[in-house]
């Protein structure tokens, strides 16, 4: 790992579906590496909730709407942490950290993330962050495929649907137990958890491809793996990827 710290430039682009544990693997992999950490989604859901705020109807396809939709996006001002043990995500001035991960938000945001003229404007800015942190961790749907091609490493993050599943309903519902105060957990159905993850994967599929490693890519698969055995997979792979490089 010394020959990695050594690196001034090192980035590391990880693509895969929902729950299959991007964000929290991605945010250790960053802490480890001392590097900034990109949630591109968190990029999209962001978009999504300022449409959302100026009450766009995002399940309306006319040329008009989508044209709002681009000169709204497109006029947001987005402050975006890069630090993986700060989240914080800021649109025009308000603090909307919690509010992307909404249940509103996320069955909105593959609207907006079908839309080019969203995509290339984001890509942009998803592309000048990673060029000026250096040292970056970003995760997402195309990093390995399009934002990032020229990564020093790039991978696959898979798990079984099943285990997504699994993984997503776990984390929902310790979510829902912490904010219930006292009150009951509040449990999702499996056909919630598969609106929650498989339908929304469905969507994005019409506009990413996340489900097949691209040429070059690696792929981690953490179906039987712990959470601390997956980071350990993905710093084992960001090392052999580096090693190849330079050889
Ligand atoms: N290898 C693993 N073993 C057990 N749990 C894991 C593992 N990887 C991730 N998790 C847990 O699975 C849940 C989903 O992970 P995470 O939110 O990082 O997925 P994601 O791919 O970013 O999802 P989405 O794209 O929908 O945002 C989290 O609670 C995370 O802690
Ligand atoms: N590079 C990316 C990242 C995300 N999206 C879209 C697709 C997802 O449904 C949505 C939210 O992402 P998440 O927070 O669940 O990782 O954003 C994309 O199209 N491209």
């Amino acid at each position: 790992m010394s020959e990695l710290s050594a690196l001034n430039t090192l980035v590391v682009a990880i693509d895969g579906p929902s729950g299959s544990g991007k964000s929290s693997v991605s945010m250790e992999t960053a802490r480890r590496l001392d590097a900034q950490f990109l949630d591109t989604g968190a990029m999209y859901r962001a978009a999504t909730w300022l449409c959302l705020e100026q009450g766009i109807d995002l399940t309306s396809t006319d040329a008009s709407t989508k044209q709002l939709i681009i000169d709204t996006v497109t006029a947001g001002q987005l402050e975006l942490s890069t630090d993986p043990d700060v989240e914080r995500v800021v649109m025009n001035g308000t603090d909307i950290t919690e509010a992307i991960r909404s249940e509103r938000v996320s069955q909105n945001v593959s609207a907006v993330a079908g839309i080019h003229e969203v995509r290339q404007f984001l890509i942009a800015q998803q592309r000048a962050i990673i060029t000026n942190a250096g040292r970056i961790v970003a995760e997402g749907r195309d990093i390995t495929t399009v934002v990032a091609r020229d990564a020093e490493a790039r991978i696959l993050l898979t798990a079984s649907e099943e285990v997504r599943l699994a993984r997503r309903g776990l984390q929902l519902n310790t979510t829902a137990t912490e904010s219930a105060e006292g009150e009951l957990a509040s449990s999702y159905s499996e056909e919630d958890l598969k609106k929650i993850v498989t339908e929304r994967d469905k969507k994005d599929s019409a506009t990413t491809s996340f489900t097949e490693a691209a040429d070059g890519v690696d792929t981690v698969d953490s179906t039987e793996l712990d959470f601390g055995q997956t980071v350990e997979a993905v710093l084992n792979s960001v090392a052999h990827q580096v090693a190849a490089k330079n050889r």
